[in-house]
Parts: C-alpha cells; sequence; structure tokens
C-alpha cells in the first residue's frame, strides 16, 4: 500500500510529488509516454526546439521562477522590440499594448478595459461568488458585458480577440464573473495580455517541456509512463486505483488533472453530484499552436517585433517565437475558440497554409516559405482535450463553484483548474500541487 499515488504528470502533479515524495511512499501515474501534459517542447528537423504548449513566465508567477531557478534552468525575454502591426479594417503600426485605432475606438476600449480591470480588482480569488455582485455578474456573459459597455464595433472585435488570446474561447461562452476572477487570479486582464511586465515576457532556455521532463527526472522512477487511470474504488480500508495496466492501492490520491479528464475515470462510490455537475460545467477552450521556422527573423529588418493582433484570417494574434542564441526565426500564431473548433477538422496541410496565409497578410510574402513548420491541435489530444485550461459558462461558479477545492473522502483534487493564483497557468498548477501535497501531509499524520 502506496502513501499516496497522484494522478497526472503535468507541472501539478509533479510538484505535490517533488513536495512529498521526500518522507512519502509516492507514485505518480501518467498516461502518456511523457512528462509535462500541456507543455511540449518540440524539435524541428534542424535541431532547433520550440514549445507548442505553456511555454512563458512573467511577474508575480513565483513559483515558477523558484522551480526554474532551482531546476537549474535560465529565462530570457520574449523578443519585444520594434514595431507592432494591427489589422482593423487596414495594416497598422503601433507601440505598447493598445493598438493604434482611431480616437473613438481607443476611448471606447480604454473605457471598457478600465471598467472591467476595476470589477475584477474587487473579487477575493479564494472566493469570487462572495462578492456582492457575483450573482449578478456570473448570471452573464463577457458579450453581455461589451454590449453593455462599448459602443463601436472595433472596440468590441478587439476586445474579443483580446479574450479569445487570454481564454481559448469567446466571450458568449465565459461567465462574466469567471472573467473577472480569471484576471483576478493573474494579476489583471491587461498583465496577462502583455508582454515585458506581463504574462507573456520570458521564455526558458530549453523549452518549458524540457523543464517538466527534468522535473520528472528528479523524481526517478516515482513516475510510471503509460499508466492511464481508468477506475478509483475507494473504502475505509484504502483507495484502490485500476491503470490500463495493473491495480494499486494506496491510503490517498491526488488528482492533478483537468476537469474534463477527471470526468473518464470511473468512481466508486459514485462522485458527489455537484462535484460530477461542475466537472461537467467545465469544458476546456480551444487553441492550435503554430509555429513557422524561417531562415532568420526577416520581420526584424522591417522594424518589426513579430507581435500582430485583428484581421479575420485563421490567425489572429502572432509573437516573434526566435530561440535565443539561434539564427532561425520563428513565428508563433494561435488559432483560438471558434476559429480552433473550424480549423481542427481540416487537413494538417490545408491548416498550414491558411496559417502562413496569415502570417503573410501580417509581415509579407516571404511568410510563406518556411524552412519548416509545426502546430499541435490541444483540441483533438485526447488527454487533454482542450486548452489552456477549464472555462466556465455562466451559472458555474455561484451554484457549483464554492466546494472545487474539497477532497472526496481520501482524493485530494490538483490542477491549475483548482488555483487561486495563476488559474489555467503554470503558476496555478505549482499552487495547487503544494496545497494539495499539503491535505495529504496533514491528512497522513
Ligand atoms: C497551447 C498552450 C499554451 C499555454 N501557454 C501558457 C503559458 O505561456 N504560460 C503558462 O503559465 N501556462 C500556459 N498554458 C497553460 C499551462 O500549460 C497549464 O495551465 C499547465 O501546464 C497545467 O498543468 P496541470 O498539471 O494542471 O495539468 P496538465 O498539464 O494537463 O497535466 C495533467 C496530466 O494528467 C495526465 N492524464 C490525463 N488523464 C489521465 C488519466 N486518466 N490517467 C493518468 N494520467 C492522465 C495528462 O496526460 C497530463 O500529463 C498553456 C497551455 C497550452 C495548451
Amino acid at each position: 500500500m502506496h502513501d499516496v499515488v497522484i494522478i497526472g504528470a503535468g507541472f501539478s502533479g509533479l510538484e505535490a510529488a517533488r513536495r512529498l515524495a521526500p518522507d512519502h511512499d509516492v507514485v505518480v501515474m501518467e498516461a502518456r509516454e511523457r512528462a509535462g501534459g500541456r507543455v511540449l517542447t518540440h524539435t524541428f528537423a534542424n535541431g532547433d526546439e520550440t514549445d507548442l504548449g505553456g511555454q512563458w513566465a512573467g511577474p508575480g508567477q513565483d513559483r515558477l521562477y523558484g522551480l526554474i531557478a532551482e531546476m537549474g534552468f535560465i529565462t530570457y525575454p520574449l523578443w519585444d522590440e520594434g514595431d507592432h502591426l494591427v489589422r482593423a479594417g487596414r495594416l497598422k503600426r503601433y507601440r505598447g499594448t493598445i493598438p493604434s485605432l482611431s480616437i473613438p475606438v481607443l476611448l471606447d476600449l480604454n473605457r471598457a478595459l478600465s471598467r472591467f480591470e476595476a470589477m475584477a480588482r474587487q473579487l477575493d480569488p479564494a472566493e469570487p461568488w462572495t462578492h456582492p455582485q457575483a450573482q449578478m455578474w456570473d448570471r452573464i456573459t463577457v458579450a453581455d458585458f461589451l454590449k453593455r459597455h462599448t459602443f463601436t464595433k472595433r472596440a468590441r472585435e478587439m476586445f474579443t480577440i483580446g479574450i479569445g488570446a487570454v481564454f481559448c474561447a469567446e466571450p458568449h461562452e465565459l461567465s462574466l464573473l469567471h472573467a473577472l476572477f480569471y484576471a483576478r487570479s493573474g494579476r489583471s486582464l491587461d498583465a496577462l495580455l502583455s508582454v515585458s511586465g506581463g504574462a507573456q515576457q520570458d521564455r526558458v532556455h530549453g523549452g518549458m517541456g524540457g523543464l517538466a521532463t527534468a522535473v520528472a527526472a528528479s523524481l526517478g522512477d516515482v513516475v510510471r509512463y503509460g499508466e492511464a487511470v481508468q477506475a478509483i474504488g475507494w473504502g475505509k480500508d484504502g483507495v484502490t486505483i485500476t491503470t490500463s495496466r495493473q491495480s494499486w492501492r494506496a491510503r490517498r490520491v491526488i488528482l492533478a488533472l483537468p476537469p474534463s479528464q477527471a470526468l473518464g475515470i470511473r468512481f466508486d462510490p459514485a462522485l458527489p453530484p455537484n462535484r460530477d455537475a461542475l466537472w461537467r460545467r467545465m469544458p476546456a477552450g480551444a487553441c492550435i499552436k503554430c509555429v513557422a521556422q524561417y531562415a532568420r527573423p526577416f520581420w526584424r529588418e522591417s522594424g518589426l517585433s513579430g507581435q500582430a493582433v485583428g484581421g479575420d484570417l485563421a490567425v489572429r494574434v502572432t509573437f516573434d517565437n526566435t530561440e535565443q542564441g539561434r539564427s532561425a526565426g520563428l513565428l508563433l500564431g494561435f488559432i483560438e475558440g471558434e476559429e480552433a473548433r473550424r480549423w481542427s477538422q481540416v487537413s494538417a496541410e490545408t491548416r498550414r497554409d491558411a496559417v502562413l496565409d496569415a502570417f503573410a497578410g501580417f509581415f509579407g510574402d516571404e511568410a510563406r516559405s518556411p524552412i519548416d513548420y509545426a502546430d499541435k491541435d490541444w483540441t483533438s489530444d485526447a488527454w487533454t482535450r482542450g486548452c489552456y485550461a477549464s472555462i466556465l459558462g455562466p451559472g458555474v461558479w455561484t451554484t457549483l463553484g464554492q466546494n472545487m477545492r474539497d477532497p472526496i473522502g481520501p482524493i485530494h483534487v490538483a490542477g491549475t483548474e483548482t488555483a487561486v493564483q495563476g488559474f489555467g497557468y503554470i503558476e496555478g498548477a505549482l499552487e495547487a500541487g503544494a496545497r494539495a501535497a499539503d491535505e495529504v501531509r496533514a491528512a497522513l499524520g
């Protein structure tokens, strides 16, 4: 009988294992043949690497920076020099976070953003349902907020692209309370959208996937790969965990999975009805992350940063993802929300052409001729089924969200979707893993 079985070797499960392994008998069950879950480092044909999952760290993510340093990894800033591009009708250059738009649109956008931020600041991210307006904000969507607080179509479009970039979802899918909570949990919407000073500030040499692999390796044979958990049964004498290969016994279990994956496990006794209902109402957003590799970062020669936003093609947000110290240039684009669901259904070649069309629309015809290309459709990944994280629609937080972190008998719940700070981010995964480890330590005495 093990002290604890942890399910999932993403950053959350790995963090729980790191904290418990020194003085407990711990095993981590991972369905895949690799660690990292929603982080994944890809190697191009020429040996250069790029992250096709989570990749950035930014101010306020102290747990993540601590882990990076502890594992001997080094960060470097994302390229953030030169002019950014916005396509709102015509293609225009701008600097800073807010695109160059007409004065009425800018005023409109700024007013809506300030109002959103002011509302988010009022929330306690540990208990967003306790705010006096929580019920009201949870009954409406971000689309309702935009209808009420923006007057121009362009401002609404720009806000919608920002929401897509942060949530991989459309404004009408998101409870306003959830969007406010998410912004508060990640410091602010501005921080979540920003490069320097924000959530897109820093990359990691060796990739975020490389960091997860190193953390897993540091745990030795604690992590067991290819063990997809199918059933969990529990009673007075402990927990039985049945995987695709065998059965395991433990005194405690930590579920370090997105809710959509936890629902794939058969529980005996059955899940409490409210937990089952909550997890069924926590689907993930949709995102395809696309990276084209060029002989050099040619856009820099025209004074461009590689950051572009807007348009009506598949990719509406781009970054210069060039690895520091490498000569090849990398353009990164996201396909998000409804577009991701649409482009998930076409062939790899058709999608690649659509992505390169969008890159060419921003950076010119040279963008049509990369030396290599890679993308990752997270909606069709069987062990993730969407990203970056769960999204909550209207009514979920205030009716079912309040017991999100409560253990179910001997089963403790981690994963970024249970975080107070950094919900949806690696920072949140680490916080949740540490919290679940503390719960288990207290329970085992
Ligand atoms: C494209 C993309 C971009 C992102 N960008 C960023 C970013 O720049 N910065 C940032 O901080 N965050 C980013 N994120 C989010 C971040 O990657 C996640 O929040 C974080 O990695 C979640 O960690 P986790 O451990 O909670 O869950 P996961 O990483 O999902 O780990 C869960 C693990 O459980 C395993 N599993 C699932 N079902 C079973 C089962 N039945 N049995 C056993 N194992 C199972 C999975 O294989 C997986 O390894 C991004 C995510 C994506 C996909």
